[in-house]
């Protein structure tokens, strides 16, 4: 993908299963965005080839159109509309397209109640607060069911009981609906608690691609066992904890205090992993990684 003369993306390849919760990390500027419209159908690639739910997303036709769902990152302006409105309007361009065994759209007032909006349901969307306008996006992303959802940045804004909400709103839909999720967060704790697979978008490449817990056994693959015995603290890093931990307690017993086992965190794996890259070589970082799961 180019814009103008300047290359943002290269060579991503990327295949979603059906239900599989993936989540697209990277800093900013590193392409997420224009990787998503792309499969959206909302931005024309340069090259390459895309297939979304067996069409090519630069032809796709309304009932396409239906089986997705799309929340954006910029937030689009119907600051007039009442809420309720708002979401029964947009339910109603995927009601031609109900399929068996998926009725469309959601009912309008089970789907804010979901997202904690029945409140504000008469209210205008220009009196709404940011994290409730951002509910709104998601409600509109969500109202026609859709089998494949995009989330760019859904829950920047968000306070944290909404946030959790949210968070367990993902995994019913990809747990009872089976729909398939693409988000993009900058929050990593989110990223490894919403999603099956992680990939890290740097220097316009896939850098890493696989679950959390695979992630961050890679980089400073020890961990660290911290305790204390009568008062005094004490570190180690280990490669094997559980057998660092045996060992204290044969020694110790039950002198043992405050014992915690931390392993590395997807955060020292994310931000190894786009030093590399963007210290000039997302080729030869994307190859390391292939290298190091083997
Ligand atoms: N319409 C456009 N015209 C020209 N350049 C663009 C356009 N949209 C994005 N870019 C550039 O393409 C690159 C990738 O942008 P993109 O928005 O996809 O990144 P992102 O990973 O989503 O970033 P963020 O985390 O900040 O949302 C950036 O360098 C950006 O400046």
């Amino acid at each position: 993908m180019n814009y103008g003369r300047t290359e943002v993306l290269r060579g991503v390849d990327l295949t979603a299963r059906r239900g599989e919760v993936i989540a697209l990390l990277g800093p900013n500027g590193a392409g997420k965005t224009t990787t998503i419209e792309i499969l959206e159908g909302f931005r024309a690639r340069s090259a390459g080839r895309v297939e979304v739910l067996g069409m090519d997303p630069a032809r796709g036709d309304e009932r396409w159109r239906s089986r997705l769902g799309v929340v954006m990152q910029s937030w689009r302006d119907h600051g007039a509309w009442r809420v309720r409105d708002l979401v029964d309007h947009f339910g109603r361009f995927h009601a031609p397209y109900s399929e068996p065994g998926r009725t469309r759209p959601h009912d309008t007032d089970g789907l804010l109640a979901a997202l904690g909006l029945t409140e504000h349901a008469r209210k205008r969307v220009r009196t709404l607060s940011g994290g409730q306008r951002r509910r709104v996006d998601v409600a509109l992303g969500l109202v026609g069911r859709p089998e494949l959802l995009f989330l760019d940045e859904p829950t920047t804004g968000l306070d944290p009981q909404a946030r959790r909400d949210f968070h367990e709103l993902v995994h019913r839909l990809a747990d009872e609906e089976d729909t398939t999720i693409l988000l993009t967060t900058h929050d990593l704790a989110e990223a490894e608690k919403l999603s099956d697979r992680i990939l890290i978008l740097a220097g316009g490449r896939i850098v890493a691609d696989g679950s959390a817990d695979r992630l961050s056994t890679l980089v400073g693959r020890q961990s660290e066992v911290t305790w204390s015995v009568d008062g005094a603290r004490h570190v180690h890093s280990t490669d094997d904890p559980a057998r660092h931990v045996a060992e204290l307690y044969r020694v110790h017993g039950d002198d043992i205090t405050d014992l915690r086992v931390l392993r590395p965190s997807l955060e020292e794996v994310y931000l190894d992993l786009v030093q590399r890259s963007e210290s000039g070589d997302a080729e030869r970082a994307a190859a390391e990684f292939a290298e190091e799961i083997r």
